[in-house]
Parts: structure tokens; sequence; C-alpha cells
């Protein structure tokens, strides 16, 4: 399972003060781009693999964790155009952002902050119609039974699309269990935190790389 680190950088200045050496055990940055302003985001890419020349980069402009829209259709589009070649991976929120034109390299994604959706098999399916090569899905249980959905419906959908690379977790405290384990059950990427968490429930990369090593 790969093991990605958000980075979430508020300025330029942010930037040249990451301390690189604590992102070594990380397979993948992610970059979320949401915390930046949009002005700042060409110049920012450049520091950011000068930063990082040795690591996969995965390019994020959240928005579903946000009550006011910040970015346009329009503008949502014209980023993943603009970065989807500077970067190894780039994040879309497809079904928010339907008419975008996917990059091959498009991790399409969905999150629900409030609840594990019962939906979940029918919005995998949407996303893989989109003929994306990697999902991911991350949702926030309430219950104990959330988490085993989400575990189930991961396992269901890993084995019926073998060639697509799927990423779920269970956010927060209950969803921990997943963060470490759903390897097992299908998912192929997990989050872990360097210097503060973009989730709930990320465990530190110290602690990732521990429980991976038991495991
Ligand atoms: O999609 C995800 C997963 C995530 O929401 C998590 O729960 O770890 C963290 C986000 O930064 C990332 O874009």
């Amino acid at each position: 399972m790969k093991i990605v680190v958000p980075i979430m950088p508020k300025s330029l200045a942010e930037i040249v003060e990451f301390d690189v050496a604590q992102y070594a055990a990380a397979d993948l940055i992610e970059w979320r781009v949401d915390f930046m302003p949009v002005a700042d985001l060409n110049q920012a890419a450049q520091e950011i693999k000068a930063q990082f020349p040795n690591h996969e980069i995965l390019f994020t402009y959240r928005t579903e964790d946000k009550a006011e829209t910040l970015i346009s259709a329009d503008d949502y589009a014209a980023l993943v155009q603009q970065f989807s070649t500077e970067f190894a991976y780039i994040d879309v929120e497809i079904l928010k952002f339907p008419s975008i034109i996917l990059p091959e390299n498009a991790v399409v994604s969905y999150h629900d902050f409030t609840q594990i959706p019962q939906n979940l098999p029918e919005i995998l399916s949407k996303m893989v119609e989109s003929r994306a090569t990697t999902v991911k899905f991350a949702a926030m249980p309430q219950k104990q039974s959330d988490v085993l959905r989400l575990m189930t419906e991961t396992l269901r959908f890993s084995e019926a699309h073998p060639d697509v690379t799927l990423v779920s977790m269970a956010m927060g405290e209950l969803g921990k269990i997943t963060r470490v384990a759903s390897d097992s059950f299908g998912s192929s990427w997990t989050f872990a935190s360097v210097a503060g968490a973009s989730a709930p429930g990320q465990l530190t990369l110290e602690e990732m790389v521990k429980f991976r090593e038991l495991l």
C-alpha cells in the first residue's frame, strides 16, 4: 500500500520551510492546493517540485470540504488542464464537475464529511464510468457497521475492477482501522500526516510506517 503524505502550504514562504527529510518514507506527496491563493500556484508548483525532486506528487484542489464555493467550474477545469501535465497525478472531483475532460493521470475522487452514503456502490460505479484508472473515496462513518460497509464495498469493487486502482478510507476515529489495513480489502493508498492532518483520523507517517512493518 502506498503511503501518501499531504502538504498544505498557505503561502510561498511556507514551501521553503518544509523539513523535507521528514517526508522520506512517503511514497507520494499530495499537494493540497486549496489552501493557497490561486495567483501563486504557478510559482508554488515549481518550488514544490524543487523541494520534493524524488517524490511523485498528487495535485489536489479540494472543494468538497468547503461550505462556500471558492472556485468556479470553469476555473477548476482550467486548473486541472494546466497542472495535469506537471504532476504525476491530479485529483478530480468528477461527480461535482462532470463536464471536465479527464486527464490520463486523474485520480477521480468523492468525499462525504458527514456520513458513509448508502449509495456508495452507485457512487463508485459512476466514478469508474469516467474511465479513470484511479478511484478514490473518503467518507465519515457514524457507526461501526458503516466502516464494515465501506470495507465490504471496497473488496467488492476491487474484485470487480482489478484493472482500477481503488483508494478508499473511512475518516475519523472509527475509520482509523481502514487507514492501516484496507489494503487487505483492495485499497491501494493510505494517507498519513507529517505536519498536520488534511482529514480527520489520519495517523502520522511515523505511526503508519510502524503499523505497516508490524502488519
Ligand atoms: O482524498 C483524500 C483523502 C483524505 O480525505 C483522507 O481522508 O485522508 C485526505 C485528503 O487530503 C485527500 O485528498
